[in-house]
């Protein structure tokens, strides 16, 4: 897909916005069009040192360059920075209006921002950083197919992107994809601990777990067989990996893995009414 370039300012420079234009500059996207604000200049310094990109602490400076406004802040902070947004940039209307935020509906930056803008959520995840992000995206009826084809080729340079129907599809893919990483580094962390404790030294533990998730990552990808069926190819009737299962099983890991989507998409929906 080739997309017209635009400039894109990022409002907030933390974790998100750290993968986010990593990942784009290193797809090749022009460093000379990406702009980033953030009150504190020790998270701009790496950005211009490492990547080039324009940087500023006045989020004004940035958006009213930008054709494309990225919200990355905290969803905690995002009406007072929405505010600002709406009282000093001009022509806030033509700009498309992207938010990263977790919670915070659509509706709710119509409130903030003006009944007049245009504007696409995407759910990313900090794999964008090393080119792995899984981004979820739903538009509001105001984008038009050529806003949507230039976010997703923004967002596939860093990983894969996947248009869902509604924010309620968004809160379930934040909770899986967005959070995701976190759960699976805890429970790569889980098993360099399992590691260690018999005898491992911790690096040689990390390796050995970090190199086992990447090798299940890409099978699963490239397989047809389902997860199920991957997960039995290993177990051999009687050997050493059913007997590891079995313990996963016993504590209910589908429930464990259940519960703790429910808890964050609960989070989401709490998060879209305090914010
Ligand atoms: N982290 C993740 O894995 C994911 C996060 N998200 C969403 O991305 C957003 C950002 O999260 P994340 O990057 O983790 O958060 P961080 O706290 O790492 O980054 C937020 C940044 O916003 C900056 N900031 C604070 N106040 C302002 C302001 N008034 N104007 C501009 N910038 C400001 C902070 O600067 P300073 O530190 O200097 O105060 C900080 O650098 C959140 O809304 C979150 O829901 C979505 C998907 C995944
Ligand atoms: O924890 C959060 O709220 C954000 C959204 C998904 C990942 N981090």
């Amino acid at each position: 897909m080739t997309t017209t370039p635009r400039k894109i300012a990022f409002i907030g420079a933390g974790n998100m916005t750290q993968s986010i234009v990593g990942g784009m500059v290193r797809s090749g996207y022009s460093n000379e069009l990406i702009y980033v604000s953030n009150p504190s200049v020790g998270k701009l310094q790496l950005l211009q040192d490492k990547l080039k990109v324009h940087t500023s602490q006045d989020n004004i400076q940035v958006a009213t360059q930008a054709d494309v406004i990225v919200l990355a802040v905290k969803p905690q902070l995002m009406a007072q920075v929405c505010q600002q947004l709406r009282e000093q940039v001009p022509n806030l209307s033509d700009k498309l209006i992207v938010t990263i935020a977790a919670g915070i509906r659509i509706e709710k930056y119509r409130q903030y921002l003006g009944d007049s803008i245009r504007m696409i959520r995407v759910m990313p995840n900090t794999p964008s950083l090393v080119g792995q992000g899984m981004s979820g995206l739903v538009a509001d009826d105001r984008v038009d197919q050529t806003d949507q084809d230039f976010i997703t080729a923004a967002f596939n340079g860093v990983g894969a992107t996947l248009w869902v129907a509604d924010e309620d599809q968004l809160d379930i893919l934040g909770a899986v994809a967005g959070s995701g990483p976190a759960y699976f580094f805890e429970f790569m962390a889980s098993l360099q601990k399992a590691a260690a404790a018999l005898g491992f030294d911790a690096d040689k533990a990390r390796a050995m777990v970090q190199q086992t998730a990447l090798g299940a990552a890409e099978m699963a990808i490239a397989s047809e067989l389902s997860l199920e069926d991957l997960r039995k190819q290993v177990t051999s009737k009687g050997g050493s990996t059913a007997k590891g299962i079995e313990v996963y099983q016993a504590a209910e890991i589908d429930k464990i893995s259940a519960q703790a989507v429910k808890a964050a998409v609960q989070r989401n929906q709490e998060m879209a009414k305090l914010f």
